[in-house]
């Protein structure tokens, strides 16, 4: 027998300040889960949108007015006392001062180290995704030339670095890789390698991988054992795909034409945000984008952009 499942709808604000600490509340007393840390927000009621819930929520229970809110990623959790499906927007502003009005504690903390315990199972998941930055940058020594590219390179400060490099020889390959490697232990910077050069023998260090869609629709676990594995997408199949294996972001594309694919139309923001605010894991825009594009990736609910070109 099929037993339709009551749905709870939930807006939660990921409240961000300048120095990337997220806002945490603790649930008060009476509440399921009682004593646990989440962040703000609560249930959607009759006749509202997301944003709209969440202005109130936070109204009441902060007493903040939220001006700047994006959506960002919607789960389904369920709880022994509900099955909710959770839409976090990042709230990067509001006016007035957040004070406990419902008698709950709350305070700043950095994502990473949290300081509060314990958190709620399904807020717990986005505190990796909190240290993913907006901008991912695609290795481009195919399309710049290796020279150029590793020159741009090596002027770039501390950053999430895509290797992936179809159309290089591989004495071409090597260096490239030799290169690389250098500039992430000079600048503390994190490079995932495409999963089509994975094991090859010149790849070096690196903290993860990017699966291929290819790869992905091909994998039924999360490749072990890196630190960061995402894959790149290019519809609802994909995304679906890597939310159940895991892993921590996907990039999205084509959002525009783009200058490696002649002649075909990108799907466009609409169609990236039908996508993306949607998407149980964060989302990036890929595609003939470039920095200034960052503004349309998070309206679009997306993660932020991954640049080729663009990004050098
Ligand atoms: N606000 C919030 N709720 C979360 C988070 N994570 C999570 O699983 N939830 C779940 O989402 C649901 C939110 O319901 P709530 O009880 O806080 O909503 P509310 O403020 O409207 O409560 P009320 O109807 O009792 O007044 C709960 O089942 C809670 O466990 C989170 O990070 N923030």
């Amino acid at each position: 027998m099929n037993v339709a499942v009551k749905l709870t709808e939930v807006a939660v604000g990921v409240i961000l300040d300048d120095r990337g600490q997220v806002l945490f509340a603790q649930r008060p007393a009476g509440k399921p889960y009682a004593g646990w840390w989440e962040f703000p927000g609560g249930k959607i009621e009759a006749g509202e949108t997301v944003q709209q819930a969440l202005y109130r929520e936070l109204e009441e229970e902060l007493g903040i007015r939220i001006c700047d809110c994006q959506p960002w990623i919607t789960l389904q959790h369920v709880y022994p006392h509900a099955t909710v499906r959770l839409q976090f927007c990042k709230v990067r502003g509001f006016d007035g001062t957040p004070h406990g009005r419902e008698g709950q504690a709350y305070l700043w903390a950095d994502p990473q180290r949290p300081v509060v315990d314990p958190i709620l199972p399904a807020a717990i998941r986005m505190l990796p995704w909190l240290s993913l930055p907006e901008l991912l940058r695609l290795s481009a020594a195919g399309v710049l030339g290796v020279e150029a590219w590793l020159a741009r390179l090596g002027a770039t400060p501390r950053a999430m670095l895509v290797l992936r490099e179809p159309d290089l020889s591989k004495p071409e390959l090597k260096r490239v890789a030799t290169a690389v490697s250098a500039w992430r232990r000079a600048t503390g910077s994190t490079v995932l390698v495409s999963s089509r050069h994975v094991h090859a023998d010149w790849v070096g260090e690196f903290d993860g991988v990017v699966l291929t869609e290819r790869d992905l629709l091909a994998a039924s676990a999360r490749p072990a054992p890196h630190q960061w594995v995402g894959a790149s997408v290019h519809g609802r199949a994909g995304i679906e795909h890597a939310a159940r294996l895991g892993l921590d972001f996907v990039m999205l594309g084509a959002v525009s034409a783009t200058a490696s694919h002649p002649g075909e139309p990108g799907m466009g923001w609409t169609a990236f945000a039908q996508l993306a605010a949607h998407a149980p894991l964060p989302v990036y825009a890929l595609g003939g984008l470039a920095s200034a594009d960052l503004d349309h990736a998070r309206a679009a609910g997306g993660q932020g952009v991954a640049l080729l070109r663009g990004g050098w």
